[in-house]
C-alpha cells in the first residue's frame, strides 16, 4: 500500500529519492504486519474447521504474525535494503499462495487472499512487481499443494465468512485513503509545477511567454482606450552591476518587481528578460500615466541593505490599446518607442508616444 513510483534515472541519483527507497521496509512493516495479521485470521479459522495438523497451524501462525518481522529483520541488515524489500514483497505473495492449499482452496477467504496480495503488489508503483508476485503466487500455491496433496474443499461456512470482514473492511479503507491521499498530492503538485512553468525564477513575476498569452487575451477582450501597456527597463543598470556586483543587480531586480507588483493591482506583471518588465492593465491613458508615476516613484525610494549608497530609477513608455490597434505586437511597438523617448529625454520618467 506505500506508493514506489519507478523514476527516472536523474530522480533515481537524487540522494532524497534514494533514502526513499532505502527506508521503504520501514513504512512497509506496519502494513504488512496489519495486512498479514487480518489476512490470517481466516485462514486460521478454516484450519480449526479442517482439524489439520500442527505443522499447518504453525505455518499459517508464521506467516501472519511472524514474517511481518522477519522481513523488516532482513532488509534491516541487507546492504541494498531496496532490493531486500523488493524479494520481501515477491516471497509475501509466496507465502499467501501457500496459505490456499492449506485451506483445501475455500474459495472465499482464498480469493480475498490472493487479491488483497496482489492489488498491494499493483499498487506498490514498482515497475514488473506484480509480474513476480503472480508467479510467486503461483509457486507458494504449487508448494502448499505439495505438502498436502491439493485436497480440495471450496465451501465457505459463516465463520470463515466473518473472519473475512476484518481484512476486506480495513485493507479496502486503507488502499482508498493511501488513493486519496496520493491524488491530493498529485494534484497540489501539479498546481505547483503549472505555477513554476509560469514563474520568472529571480523576480516572481509571470514569464515572457506566459505573459504575452495573458497580454493578448487582454488585448482581445478590452474595448479601445481602456488597457494600458507599461514598458519599464531600469536606467544604468549594467553600471549597477559593474559598480556593485550581479547579487546587487539581482537584488535591484527583485526589488523594483516589488514595486511594479504593488501598483499592479489586477494588471498583469512580467518579465521580457533583462532589466525589462512589462504591466499590462485595463486602465485608461491617464490611470496609466499615474500608475507610471508611482512606480518611478516607488523605485527611487528604493534601498538596499548590501548597498547602503545604491539609487536606481526606472525609464516607463506608455501606451493605450487604442493607439496601438489590435495586435500585441504593435501594442509592445508603441511602448517600445515611448520608452526610448523616456530614455532620451533623460531617464528616470515615464512618457507616451509622441
Ligand atoms: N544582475 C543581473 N543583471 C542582468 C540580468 N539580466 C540582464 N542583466 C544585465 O542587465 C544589463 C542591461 O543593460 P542595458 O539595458 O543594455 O543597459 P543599461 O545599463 O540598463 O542602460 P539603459 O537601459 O540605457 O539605461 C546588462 O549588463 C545585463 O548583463 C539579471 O538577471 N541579473
Amino acid at each position: 500500500m506505500t506508493t514506489v513510483s519507478t523514476a527516472p534515472q536523474a530522480v533515481r541519483n537524487d540522494p532524497v529519492h534514494k533514502h526513499h527507497l532505502q527506508t521503504l521496509y520501514r513504512r512497509v512493516w506496519g502494513l504488512r504486519a496489519l495486512g498479514m495479521g487480518l489476512g490470517s485470521l481466516a485462514p486460521l479459522v478454516v484450519l480449526h474447521e479442517l482439524k489439520s495438523p500442527v505443522a499447518a497451524w504453525a505455518w499459517v501462525i508464521f506467516v501472519g504474525y511472524g514474517w511481518p518481522h522477519l522481513a523488516y529483520v532482513l532488509a534491516a541488515r541487507s546492504r541494498d535494503a531496496y532490493r531486500a524489500e523488493q524479494r520481501n514483497l515477491v516471497f509475501d505473495t509466496v507465502l499467501a499462495g501457500s496459505c490456499v492449499p492449506l485451506m483445501h482452496f475455500n474459495v472465499l477467504p482464498s480469493v480475498v487472499l490472493l487479491t488483497m496480495v496482489m492489488a498491494d503488489r499493483l499498487s506498490a508503483g514498482i515497475r514488473g512487481l506484480w509480474h513476480r508476485g503472480l508467479i510467486g503466487m503461483l509457486a507458494g500455491v504449487l508448494l502448499g499443494g505439495m505438502a498436502t496433496g491439493f485436497a480440495f474443499a471450496p465451501q465457505t461456512r459463516m465463520p470463515v465468512v466473518l473472519a473475512c470482514l476484518p481484512i476486506l473492511v480495513i485493507h479496502t479503507l486503507a488502499v482508498s485513503l493511501n488513493s486519496y491521499a496520493l491524488v491530493r498530492r498529485t494534484q497540489q503538485q501539479n498546481i505547483l509545477l503549472k505555477k513554476l512553468s509560469r514563474t520568472d525564477a529571480l523576480t516572481g513575476l509571470v514569464n515572457r511567454g506566459h505573459w504575452e498569452q495573458a497580454a493578448t487575451t487582454l488585448l482581445a477582450t478590452v474595448p479601445a482606450g481602456e488597457a494600458s501597456l507599461l514598458m519599464m527597463d531600469l536606467d544604468a543598470f549594467k553600471q549597477i552591476n559593474d559598480d556593485y556586483g550581479h547579487l546587487v543587480g539581482d537584488d535591484v531586480l527583485q526589488a523594483v518587481s516589488g514595486v511594479v507588483l504593488c501598483h499592479a493591482g489586477a494588471g498583469i506583471a512580467g518579465r521580457l528578460g533583462g532589466d525589462e518588465l512589462v504591466l499590462a492593465v485595463t486602465a485608461d491613458a491617464a490611470t496609466a500615466a499615474a500608475i507610471a508615476e508611482d512606480i518611478r516613484a516607488g523605485v527611487e525610494a528604493l534601498r538596499f541593505v548590501h548597498a547602503p549608497a545604491l539609487r536606481c530609477s526606472v525609464s516607463i513608455g506608455l501606451a493605450t490599446n487604442g493607439t496601438a490597434g489590435g495586435s500585441l505586437r504593435v501594442w509592445l511597438d508603441a511602448a517600445d518607442q515611448a520608452l526610448y523617448r523616456a530614455k532620451a529625454q533623460g531617464r528616470n520618467r515615464a512618457s507616451a508616444p509622441a
